[in-house]
């Protein structure tokens, strides 16, 4: 089943378009990762789908429903983790996550329940009773989406979730993530192609709002005849091919 369906997807802003017509679909339980050089259109993308931006033209179904004329049912499914962290400070740990389980109606013993799940599932069990503003920066990462796993949503949208992190927190959220694949479907932006090879079932190549490229990696290097993700992604940019899932 697909939990996204992207049809004719545009946003135009004055003279620019930003995203030209973009049809794909991403599968339900899926990671998939939109990938672009800045400016591609990825996160007009994303901000269309996530209901923060409205379409000049097409549309897009999450889980059959019209991002047009139904985002208000979208938004009970979806969530957003964002780059910059919707963390309060001066709570801890466990009480940044409660709060958050609250605001979206949880009553207290159930989001104090979902706390500490998450707190397992992300290994931040141990920094629970921490000011947040004690935590390193991947682990205040972590603690980000964590925040926004508490309403379990359908499907998350990562926005350059390692940016910053030394080369140890990377590996650590990594690991974490890999162990969401299935549970929920997963939408990663990133610039770090290592990151889109360790983690995606999923491969979306965007350049000037433009799709050049869909599959999982191994269908990406049949297609082009190039083993690094690195080559493909340049290879592509620089050329008019197009390479399509089949
Ligand atoms: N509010 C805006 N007004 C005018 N042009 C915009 C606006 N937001 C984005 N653009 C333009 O739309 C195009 C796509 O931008 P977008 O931010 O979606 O790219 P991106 O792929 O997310 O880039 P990055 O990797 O840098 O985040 C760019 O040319 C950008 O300059």
């Amino acid at each position: 089943m697909n939990a996204i369906e992207i049809k004719q997807l545009r946003k135009e802003y004055k003279d620019r378009v930003a995203v030209d017509d973009l049809t794909f679909n991403i599968k339900e339980g899926e990671f998939f990762a939109l990938l672009g050089f800045n400016g591609a259109g990825k996160t007009t993308t994303i901000k269309m789908l996530t209901g923060l931006l409205k379409p000049t033209s097409g549309d897009a179904l999450v889980f059959g429903k019209s991002i047009i004329t139904d985002m208000n049912s979208i938004k009970e499914y979806i969530n957003i983790s964002p780059q910059e962290t919707a963390i309060a400070p001066n709570l801890t740990v466990f009480e940044n996550l409660v709060f958050i389980a609250e605001i979206y109606g949880f009553k207290k013993e159930i989001a104090k329940t979902k706390a500490n799940l998450l707190l397992e599932q992300f290994k931040l069990t141990d920094r629970k009773n921490d000011k947040s503003k004690k935590l390193s920066g991947g682990l205040k990462r972590r603690l980000s989406i964590a925040m926004s796993l508490i309403t379990n949503p359908k499907i998350i949208f990562l926005d350059e979730p390692t940016l910053g992190l030394d080369v140890r927190s990377r590996r650590e959220l990594w690991h974490i993530l890999n162990e969401l694949k299935g549970n929920v479907t997963v939408i990663l932006t990133t610039h770090y192609l290592d990151e889109v090879e360790a983690l995606s079932d999923s491969i979306a190549i965007i350049d000037k709002g433009n799709l050049k490229a869909i599959g999982s990696l191994d269908e990406l290097k049949k297609q082009s005849g190039l083993e690094k993700l690195e080559d493909i992604f340049l290879t592509l940019i620089e050329s008019e091919e197009v390479l399509w899932r089949h």
